[in-house]
């Protein structure tokens, strides 16, 4: 059971009990604070969960906005949650006195809160202020919430409810967030904002190989407790392969979109030592993806030359693949969590043995030729269309053909007229198809001069055995 669930298995508990004594705050203060594991006090506490009986079957839980001067981790989860849901009720938002504490009550929904409906249980929520002084002197405002709830509906609370709070205000904080692009200069990263428009959805993929590699991300970011439990470091190496142009540097943009994590773009010529790659790396932010674009040739990490003549001798901290993985793998997988590495090369044939190697990357990915399927997906992008009278002529060249999706991507932006593109392509495609046919004639032109020239060499070598044996040559 992971800290969230056994705080709260324990706030349940702690419910039950305090029901059926009073709703006193400061017993549940003291309980929190004596009975409960320091580990989960944060979470308990951050709930700050009392439970009183309005009525026989209602329920309501106050989820305080500061624990102390600590902010309270529910209350904050919670504003951010009902944000989504009152956008479009924040007109009517409205403030007013109560008539029993003088409290100044924010209502959410004209006096009534603001009503949320999760697995069938429904809940109503107020926002609730009170100025009080403070000991300081002058006025502090206390906020919280009174969440209340049919009895009925504790445990769907405890086990699910909380926990879907919790889990969406980090989606949407996610969502929210800007996302950078950081850059290697000299000892340090510089950033800039990444407006890369590149999507998952808009990336023109063979179904099958999205569907796994989004299933793939989907199971990596909710696996934090799995990779403590198996003793792994949070991270997942992605090696992409293919030719120039197939889309290798639009799916990391896309992988940064999807999971709203900032990209690290680490230009390892830039580096100029094994200790400053540390320095760099050690610098990196939670929830990124690191890029080492043209691992091949982007330097040679065995014994790299930087004038690209006769190799140097290697200097002890010279950056080697070796040593970049290593620490990778090793110190600095343990210095952060929910990293992606993400390495590309247009040639895989080129790899040192040492990144291939199982474990390293854990998946590798072929990005190919434009097929039918990315195609449709292209149309789709660039001109919004899933059919066209040109279609079953492209799809057919495409299936004899290689072309890129940079190269089909080109052909499609042309023209506004999604006629002229698509007549565009099919020319670039049968200029393509000819360039084939021309090759594999020379080729097997080649291939019968070839055999003719042996032909000819046999012959000859007959006539001048005949021609020793006859005394006859030409
Ligand atoms: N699979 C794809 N889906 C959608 N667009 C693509 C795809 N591949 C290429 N493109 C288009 O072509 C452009 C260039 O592609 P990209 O730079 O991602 O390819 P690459 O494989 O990284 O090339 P290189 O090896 O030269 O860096 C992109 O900006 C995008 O517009």
């Amino acid at each position: 059971m992971d800290s969230q669930s056994q705080a709260i298995e324990f706030t349940k508990k702690y419910f039950t009990t305090i029901a059926s004594i009073t709703a006193s705050t400061m017993l549940a203060r003291t309980l929190i604070n004596e009975c409960l594991p320091s580990e989960l006090r944060s979470l308990v506490s951050s709930s700050k969960a009392k439970l009183f009986s309005r009525f026989s079957t209602e329920h309501t839980i106050i989820i305080q906005q500061t624990e102390g001067l600590t902010p309270n981790e529910l209350y904050d989860a919670a504003s951010t949650y009902l944000r989504t849901k009152i956008s479009l009720r924040m007109k009517r938002l409205r403030a007013s006195k109560s008539e029993d504490n003088n409290n100044i009550i924010v209502s959410l929904d004209d006096g009534e809160g603001l009503a949320d409906i999760f697995q069938g249980a429904e809940y109503k929520w107020k926002l609730v202020s009170e100025e009080k002084e403070s000991p300081r002197g002058g006025a502090i405002k206390i906020k919280w919430y009174e969440l209340s709830f049919h009895n009925k509906y504790k445990e769907i609370t405890l086990n699910a409810y909380f926990p879907h709070i919790l889990e969406r205000s980090k989606d949407i904080k996610a969502a929210d967030k800007r996302l950078k692009l950081y850059m290697n200069q000299y000892d340090s990263w510089s950033c800039i904002d990444l407006n890369h428009p590149a999507t998952l959805e808009t990336l023109a993929l063979e179904a099958e190989l999205k569907q796994t590699i989004i299933e793939d991300l989907a199971r990596f970011v909710k696996r934090k407790q799995y990779y403590k439990k198996i003793g792994k470091a949070w991270k997942r190496g992605y090696l992409l392969f293919g030719p120039p142009g197939t889309g290798k540097s639009s799916l990391v943009a896309a992988i940064a979109n999807y999971l709203r994590f900032d990209i690290y773009d680490l230009d390892l010529k830039e580096v100029t030592s094994n200790t400053r790659l540390k320095r760099l790396l050690v610098a990196m932010k939670n929830k990124s993806v690191l890029v080492i674009e043209d691992i091949d040739c982007s330097i040679d990490l065995q014994n790299r030359d930087e004038e690209g003549e006769d190799k140097k001798k290697p200097n002890k901290d010279d950056v080697t693949l070796s040593g970049l993985l290593n620490f990778i793998d090793g110190l600095w997988s343990t210095s952060g969590e929910e990293r992606i590495i993400v390495l590309t090369t247009n040639y895989k044939d080129r790899l040192d043995p040492a990144l291939l190697r199982p474990g390293r990357m854990d998946m590798h990915i072929q990005m190919g030729y434009c097929g039918p399927n990315s195609f449709k997906v292209l149309a789709s992008n660039y001109h919004d269309i899933d059919e066209h009278p040109l279609f079953e002529e492209i799809e057919e060249l495409l299936k004899e053909v290689q072309v890129t999706p940079a190269e089909v991507a080109e052909e499609l932006l042309r023209s506004d007229d999604v006629d002229i593109c698509l007549a565009c392509l099919i020319q670039l495609l049968n200029r393509k198809k000819e360039e084939v046919q021309g090759n594999e004639e020379s080729a097997e032109d080649s291939h019968d001069n070839k055999e003719k020239d042996g032909d000819d060499k046999q012959i000859d070598e007959e006539k001048q055995q005949v021609g020793a044996k006859t005394g006859v040559s030409d």
